[in-house]
């Protein structure tokens, strides 16, 4: 059973977390001990922010080079590293971010910072305004107005002059998109960002950032960098939201509870509405593990491939050089002349004839020509249990295949477009736009819809995945609830007992999205699912396989893809574009350079 690096929060479990730290400090006659707490944290990070040594890695870029949100931007950084000491600005909402805020300035005054405070709202947290004024922090009160109305004043000057905003409008207590005055200011600070940017540290989340499944409905206040309080939020870490969050950290508050809910939904589920973050060099590296001593390539695993058509020949080359990296001993191409000429020219050792395979890939760079052997393939992994990987073209073949696959083995890797058609074919009308602003929403509905692990490719991956563990374990690791949903299942699956672990890999470059990225990822995926399984499987029951479709491995897949792309886009500065084939070529240094 998985437990990845983390877990990302519901806004209503992160609230009723911190709620239960607030009593407890209220109850000890001190309620705003807590705020305090996060205060000082968020006061330690902005001052580290301020250093002249924290620019030059720490302003955003537009073509960001990530690790979900983290950006470089090196130039426009030097230039303004004289005078970036030079005021602060907090925003402040009525709700106890604001007070997190405020409480911040204070905090800063006291070391030395000169701090001016926009009260945005009438009701603003009084103990922490008594504290910022007492501290000599500057405030501004706006009673209510738009910051517009500001335009052309003295304030409106010392807005724009400053280098460092601090967001403190609202946390994870605001409902919904922002509305009336809050939203006009925020559009309006985005303008002002658009033309003369600055860092904006966002206290919890940016302000506006509301949908757990990262949705983004209304004006956002775009940050350079969030401080994600006791936990990151699902919306932190999910597109498109993230885009809005800059580079993520997180302010540590010894939150417990964080672990996956054993609880199960209404359809006696668990886990499924959770959301994990994925950042481990280590988990990736297990999944491509050096061959034992004996190993012979059929003891790597072998994997069976149809991909590249005479429409599309590069898909194949790009395909087959994902699976190679995942270190497999051998890849079988099915494929026409034209592209096996083109595979060998590159690849001398990929065979052309059929035999044994331990996982299967099928669609990229497919056309209709190559419908029978697409199918074929796709027919067999169903019959025997095989891993299968369908991608791309062979993405259409999904609803007559519904029937025969195995879903449970089964992975369909989907980027937005198709995943609207997919959907949209099997009765579930869905635009290309409704994937891009929910794509986890859709990721779960296609999942819902065929049974099988969706990898939703995007500019940040989800892998919608799931595993049946043996209710031992499960019963073992969580106790009571578990044993209780595992009851009501037994007949259907003895002894087992399905978790849901969707998740999202941390690292990222824009860079990536380039043609034939997604067939070097397909490739990679069916070589990690050939490959044996080892550490980084669950254990599967008494007697019966190892399961190799986890999320664990194709987690692994994804991260690996997305680190290489990141490495290969670092070699030039993240500046210049790379292509697919260097995605391919990286794996294998990425992989040289995680300690084993
Ligand atoms: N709960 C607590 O006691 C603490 C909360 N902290 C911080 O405070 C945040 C949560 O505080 P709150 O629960 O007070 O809420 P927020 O401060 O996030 O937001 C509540 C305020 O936003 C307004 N609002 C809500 N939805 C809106 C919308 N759609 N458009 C415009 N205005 C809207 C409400 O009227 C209210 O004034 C967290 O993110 C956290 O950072 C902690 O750091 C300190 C203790
Ligand atoms: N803006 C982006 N940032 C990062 N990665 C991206 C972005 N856009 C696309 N990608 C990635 O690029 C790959 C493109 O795959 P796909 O669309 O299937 O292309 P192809 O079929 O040409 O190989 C996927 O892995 C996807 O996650």
């Amino acid at each position: 059973m998985l437990i990845f690096d983390g877990r990302a929060l519901s806004f209503a479990k992160a609230r009723a977390t911190e709620c239960a730290h607030v009593e407890a400090a209220t109850a000890q006659g001190d309620p705003d001990r807590y705020m305090r707490q996060v205060a000082e944290k968020v006061a330690d990070q902005v001052r580290y922010l301020c250093e002249p040594a924290a620019w030059p890695r720490d302003l955003p870029a537009t073509t960001a080079v990530t690790r979900l949100g983290e950006g470089l931007g090196i130039d426009e950084a030097a230039a303004h590293i004289e005078d970036m000491d030079a005021c602060l600005v907090a925003f402040v909402g009525g709700g106890d971010n604001g007070g997190d805020a405020l409480y911040t300035c204070a905090m800063l005054a006291e070391r030395g910072k000169v701090v001016t405070a926009f009260l945005l709202k009438p009701n603003a947290h009084a103990r922490a305004l008594e504290a910022a004024r007492e501290a000599g922090v500057g405030i501004v009160e706006l009673s209510g107005r738009s910051l517009r109305s500001l335009e052309g004043t003295p304030e409106w000057n010392t807005i724009c002059g400053a280098r460092v905003w601090i967001d403190g409008i609202v946390g994870i207590g605001a409902h919904g998109p922002l509305t009336g005055e809050l939203a006009e200011t925020v559009t309006c600070l985005n303008e002002e960002l658009r033309a003369h940017p600055k860092k904006v540290i966002a206290i919890d989340v940016p302000s506006g950032l509301t949908d757990d499944d990262g949705n983004v409905a209304g004006p956002i206040l775009r940050a350079t960098h969030t401080l994600a309080v006791g936990a990151y939020k699902r919306a932190q870490i999910l597109p498109p939201a993230v885009e809005y969050c800059g580079q993520l950290r997180m302010i540590g508050m010894y939150w417990s509870g964080a672990h996956t809910d054993t609880t199960p939904d209404a359809e006696g589920r668990i886990g499924a509405g959770d959301l994990y973050y994925y950042d481990s060099d280590e988990r990736a590296a297990a999944a491509v593990p050096i061959p034992a001593f004996a190993d012979d390539k059929y003891a790597r695993g072998v994997v069976g491939l149809v991909a590249g058509s005479d429409t599309y020949p590069g898909a194949g080359l790009l395909a087959t050089r994902g699976s190679l990296a995942s270190g497999v001993g051998m890849v079988r191409l099915n494929s026409t002349r034209r592209v096996q000429d083109l595979v060998l020219a590159a690849e001398p050792g990929v065979v052309m004839v059929g035999g044994r395979i331990q996982s299967a890939l099928i669609g990229p760079g497919l056309d209709e020509d190559r419908r029978e052997d697409a199918l074929e393939l796709a027919q067999f992994c169903g019959q025997s249990g095989m891993p299968l990987v369908i991608d791309a073209w062979a993405l259409d073949l999904v609803p007559e295949l519904v029937g025969t696959i195995s879903p449970d083995a089964t992975v369909l890797t989907p980027h937005y477009g198709e995943a609207a058609r997919l959907l949209s074919a099997l009765g579930h009308p869905t635009t290309r736009e409704q994937v891009a602003s929910s794509p986890l929403r859709c990721a779960r509905a296609l999942h819902e819809a065929t049974g099988c692990h969706v990898v939703l490719k995007g500019p940040v991956t989800i892998v919608y995945s799931f595993e049946d563990v043996p209710l031992s374990r499960r019963a073992e690791a969580d106790g009571e609830n578990a044993r209780r949903y595992a009851d009501t299942r037994a007949g259907e699956r003895p002894g087992l007992t399905r978790v849901y672990e969707p998740t999202v890999a941390r690292v990222t470059t824009s860079w990536a999205g380039v043609a034939g990225s997604g067939d070097v990822l397909a490739g990679l995926i069916a070589g990690v699912l050939a490959r044996p399984a080892g550490q980084d499987t669950a254990s599967s029951p008494e007697g019966a396989r190892r399961l190799l479709v986890t999320s664990a491995r194709l987690s692994a897949a994804v991260f690996l893809h997305a680190s290489a792309a990141q490495t290969a886009a670092m070699r030039r500065q993240g500046r210049a574009p790379i292509q697919a084939r260097d995605i391919a070529d990286e794996i294998s240094s990425v992989l040289a350079s995680i300690a084993q």
